[in-house]
């Protein structure tokens, strides 16, 4: 799904009229319908619709006439100056007039009047701004926005809730607490981001016609993540197909009391489905992992010229789970890099030990993915964690395009790009949150990136397919753990190219 900016909602407003003549009143009416679809009328018999002048008031007139030929108790306010309406918006504010709707102007005269309709209401609908939303609220617009959150038994925002950017989900003053956003065509970038938490409540995202290559046009290479897209990545299996036909990968992980990193990211991209994995680490962790793994192979460091064949022979290799942040590390990293071009998926240790070294990834000559959570990428940018969390697709592009590196920025809506192309992964939640998950997605992206997946694409399915597996196993479990995921990953895999 593409992800969509105020500039993209206004270009966008424009082809339709212009390039291919779908009037706004049309597109407003379908947006309409497409809210209506939202709004619980069994359980909300009475309902506030709050409008702006501008369009996105515009469909609350329209919401509220429909819900008004449902049958339900409406009372309609608006605010701001009436004789700057926009266009459309006028069209159906002028109709709701002609049907005696209840509609009243909001100021401060009533305001008091407003806050009682909202008490007494089942619901509220804010309509006062959307993508449009220019400068910080004030005046009437900020009591009315106080007195919703105040107020409103359960409070729908339309498009977006008026007060948060549509771009960077910062509050412009004030902002609509909603319970439900109903969000049209895309979903909005300041969604996506942390700050917007707090006020948007559920989020859904309809449709409302406008056509494919319309959106294509205008989009700005920013998605999320779709089970389609995995299932167009993802390499299937056929008939002749061999051991060698789904890649061999390499992991580079483990030290003495970090055993587990290195069972765990090695186990993974077997589950995930390569052809051959083999485990390289300290040769006094070797005998413990290789007892748990049956079908990897295990090597030692010491064993220099198997060593340095495995690099040779591997289509994918990971490096860093639980190595230890030291320069025996980084030797290692220059190691693989000085003997293959393969992509290498570098995590936890591995990111810390380069953050010195950056300009070995851009002279390395195949793609690098970096997996940093946020402290690491803290590390590898000198950015504090909470600059970074604030405005994490931003960061995470800048630090794509400085390193020359794919970064998957972990956490809640991981993000993933190459610095031009960005994915945003829906899957996932705070049960995964535990020692281990991130070893584990290593092995699978690894995984991944041997069977030919192209990298920014394996990183970005890597994400949801671990994230999908934790959503599905949380239903049933307080705290999902890497072993968990490993287990699930062959069904789950299956079940999503399906
Ligand atoms: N194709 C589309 O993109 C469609 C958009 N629609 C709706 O149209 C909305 C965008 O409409 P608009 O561009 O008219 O913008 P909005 O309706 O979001 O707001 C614009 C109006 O608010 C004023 N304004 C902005 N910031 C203000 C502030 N801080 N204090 C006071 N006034 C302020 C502006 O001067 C303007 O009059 C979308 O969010 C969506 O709800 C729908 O009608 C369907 C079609
Ligand atoms: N609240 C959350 N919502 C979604 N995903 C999460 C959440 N918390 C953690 N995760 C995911 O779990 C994984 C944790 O990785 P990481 O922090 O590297 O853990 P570790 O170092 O223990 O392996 C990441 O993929 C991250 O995106
Ligand atoms: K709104």
């Amino acid at each position: 799904m593409i992800i969509g900016t105020s500039n993209m909602t206004s270009n966008i407003d424009n082809a339709c009229s212009n390039d291919i003549g779908i009037p706004m009143i049309v597109m407003m009416e379908n947006a309409v319908h497409a809210a209506m679809k939202h709004i619980d009328t069994k359980i909300h018999k009475s309902i506030c619709v709050i409008c702006g002048m501008g369009n996105n008031g515009g469909d609350g007139f329209g919401i509220a006439r429909h819900l008004i030929l449902k049958g339900i108790d409406v009372k309609i306010f608006a605010v701001g100056n009436i004789n700057k309406l926009s266009e459309c918006a006028k069209i159906n504010f002028d109709i709701l007039k002609n049907m005696d709707a209840d509609i009243k102007i909001l100021d401060e005269i009533n305001l008091e009047y407003a806050k009682d309709r909202f008490s007494k209401s089942d619901a509220c609908i804010d309509a006062l701004f959307g993508t449009g939303l220019k400068r910080n609220i004030e005046g009437i617009y900020r009591k009315v926005i106080e007195a919703i959150n105040e107020k409103s038994a359960y409070t729908y925002a339309i498009d977006m809730p008026s007060g948060l950017s549509s771009d960077t989900g910062k509050v412009m003053g004030i902002s609509i607490k909603a319970d439900k956003t109903i969000s049209f065509e895309f979903y909005k970038r300041g969604l996506i981001e942390y700050s917007s938490d707090e006020y948007k409540g559920e989020v859904v995202v309809e449709k409302i016609g406008v056509p494919k290559e319309i959106k294509e046009k205008f989009h700005n290479y920013e998605f999320i993540t779709e089970k389609e897209d995995i299932s167009k990545w993802i390499k299937r299996r056929k008939k002749n197909d061999h051991k060698g036909s789904y890649g061999k990968v390499t992991v580079f992980a483990g030290s003495s009391g970090f055993s587990g990193a290195a069972y765990i990211a090695a186990q993974s991209a077997v589950k995930t489905g390569s052809g051959l994995v083999t485990l390289v680490t300290e040769k006094e962790i070797q005998d413990i992992v290789s007892r748990k793994l049956s079908e990897a192979m295990t090597c030692s460091y010491d064993e220099k010229n198997r060593v340095e064949k495995i690099i040779c022979d591997s289509d994918a290799i990971a490096v860093g789970p639980g190595m230890g942040n030291n320069s025996k590390t980084l030797s290692k990293i220059n190691e693989i890099m000085e003997k293959t071009s393969s992509t290498l998926v570098i995590d936890a240790d591995g990111i810390n030990s380069l953050s010195e070294n950056l300009k070995l990834i851009k002279d390395y000559p195949g793609k690098v993915i970096l997996t940093p959570h946020p402290g690491e990428l803290s590390r590898l940018t000198g950015k504090s964690i909470s600059d970074i969390n604030s405005n994490r697709i931003d960061t995470a592009k800048e630090a794509a395009r400085t390193t020359g590196a794919i970064i998957l920025l972990k956490g809640n809506r991981t993000v993933i790009t190459d610095g031009y192309n960005t994915f945003v992964n829906p899957t996932g939640n705070s049960a995964m949150a535990n020692g281990g998950m991130g070893d584990c997605l290593t092995g699978i992206i690894t995984s991944l990136c041997g069977m030919g997946t192209e990298p920014l694409h394996a990183a970005a399915a890597g994400a949801y397919i671990h994230g999908y597996i934790a959503d599905i196993i949380s239903e049933k479990q307080f705290v999902v753990n890497a072993s968990d995921i490993i287990n699930y990953l062959p069904v789950a895999i299956k079940e999503i190219l399906r």
